[in-house]
């Protein structure tokens, strides 16, 4: 089965790691200069519009209506927070301390773990940088299964207590992915026997995950700075972890840029793309950004959560009939990173079909895809 570390090798992603440390920078240089920030349309939680409706819903996994909010929040939101959701705030506070001590070292120690173009894993710039002119104000590093490798380059003689801590809230992650799936799925009628790939067991064992810390250092000029351009996760779901400070913001039809505001204990969860096909486009994934702090440092560490990498994916058959034609055609995660690596924010439009008359059509193939 190809692993996701091989999803790159054909599409590899060059990073130009021009300037890695942040903290020599007293005024924000033109290359991390981004105009058109478009702020006029933010709300903040301390704005004047905190109707319930302008703001992420919040939802109690203890609540017995979960599933139903949850719905809700997809179809509208594309993401939402979670409390009570049994992940110890003592395994929360381990993974950012992670993420703090592996950014806090000399840039030249980071270095030894830069990622490859065509590899997964490993230190360096958001890979996404490469579809922007400019620079973004953030360092990333991501982690693929084991962290061992990388991390023994970080701290040759300390690195175990550091993969621990990796492995122990990759599995814990894992579960509580698990539990999301089935509860988005169940909000759409679709029951454990609807997903074979899920297992006997029905705990998608065979899922695949990425991790992401994130660290956005504290910025000059904040106003003209992006820490994370727009995008959207390839994932089904992504959860995600922020310290105290605020940046975090999804773009909401109708309104704009919504900030996402830290809840101590809180997870935020995102609708990622691959859940957008499964539910034919129902629970569309929501696109997000990271804007930067001028005094404080702001990290995050996200749990990217996707099939089997051989799975193919494609419009659940109950969400599709003759009056709901697939607007997708199927992919592996494999084959969607390999089309995201290439065309970025525009990969769902790479993989939908449309219907005609005579059947439907692979919108960029114009080939007769079903009918
Ligand atoms: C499995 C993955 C999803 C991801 C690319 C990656 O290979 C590992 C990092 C993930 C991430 C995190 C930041 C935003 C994002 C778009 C990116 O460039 O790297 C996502 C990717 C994704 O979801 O497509
Ligand atoms: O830092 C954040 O809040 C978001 C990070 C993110 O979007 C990602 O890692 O995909
Ligand atoms: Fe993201």
């Amino acid at each position: 089965m190809p692993s996701l570390s091989e999803a790159y090798r054909a599409h590899p992603v060059h990073v130009h790691h021009k300037n890695l440390d942040f903290n020599s920078l007293q005024e924000l240089p033109e290359s991390y200069t981004w105009t058109h920030l478009d702020d006029h349309t933010i709300i903040n939680s301390n704005n004047i519009m905190k109707e319930s409706n302008s703001s992420v819903p919040v939802i109690d996994l203890n609540d017995p209506n979960a599933s139903k909010l949850i719905g809700h929040a997809c179809k509208t939101w594309g993401v939402y927070q979670i409390v009570n959701h049994g992940i110890p705030i003592s395994l929360l506070d381990d993974i950012q301390w992670v993420g703090q001590t592996l950014f806090s070292l000399p840039p030249h120690q980071k270095l030894k773990a830069l990622r490859s173009p065509d590899g997964v894993s490993g230190y360096g710039l958001a890979r996404i940088s490469s579809f922007f002119p400019k620079l973004m104000w953030s360092e990333g590093f991501t982690i693929v299964g084991s962290p061992f490798e990388h991390f023994r380059q970080l701290w040759p003689q300390d690195y175990a207590k550091y993969c621990d801590i990796v492995l122990q809230y990759e599995e814990t992650m894992k579960k509580l992915a698990g539990k999301l799936m089935w509860l988005m799925l169940d909000s759409l009628g679709i029951t454990k026997e609807d997903i074979k790939w899920a297992g006997s067991k029905a705990q998608f064992e065979k899922a695949c995950a990425a991790m992401q810390l994130n660290s956005y250092p504290s910025c000059p000029d904040p106003d003209r700075a992006m820490g994370l351009a727009p995008h959207t996760d390839s994932t089904f779901l992504t959860i995600l972890s922020q310290n105290d400070i605020s940046g975090l913001q999804v773009q909401r039809e109708g309104i704009g840029w919504v900030t996402v505001p830290p809840l101590h204990g809180g997870l935020v969860v995102n609708v990622g793309d691959l859940f957008h096909i499964l539910s034919n486009g129902l629970y569309p994934s929501v696109l997000h950004r990271v804007l930067v702090n001028r005094t404080r440092q702001r990290f995050s560490i996200a749990y990217l959560y996707g099939p089997p990498s051989n799975v193919e994916i494609c419009p659940h058959t109950k969400l599709v009939g003759p009056t709901q034609p697939p607007l997708y055609r199927s992919v592996t995660w494999n084959e969607y990173l390999g089309t995201k690596a290439k065309h970025f924010n525009k990969a769902l439009s790479y993989v939908r079909i449309c219907a005609t008359i005579n059947g439907l059509f692979d919108v960029n193939k114009s080939n007769k895809v079903v009918g």
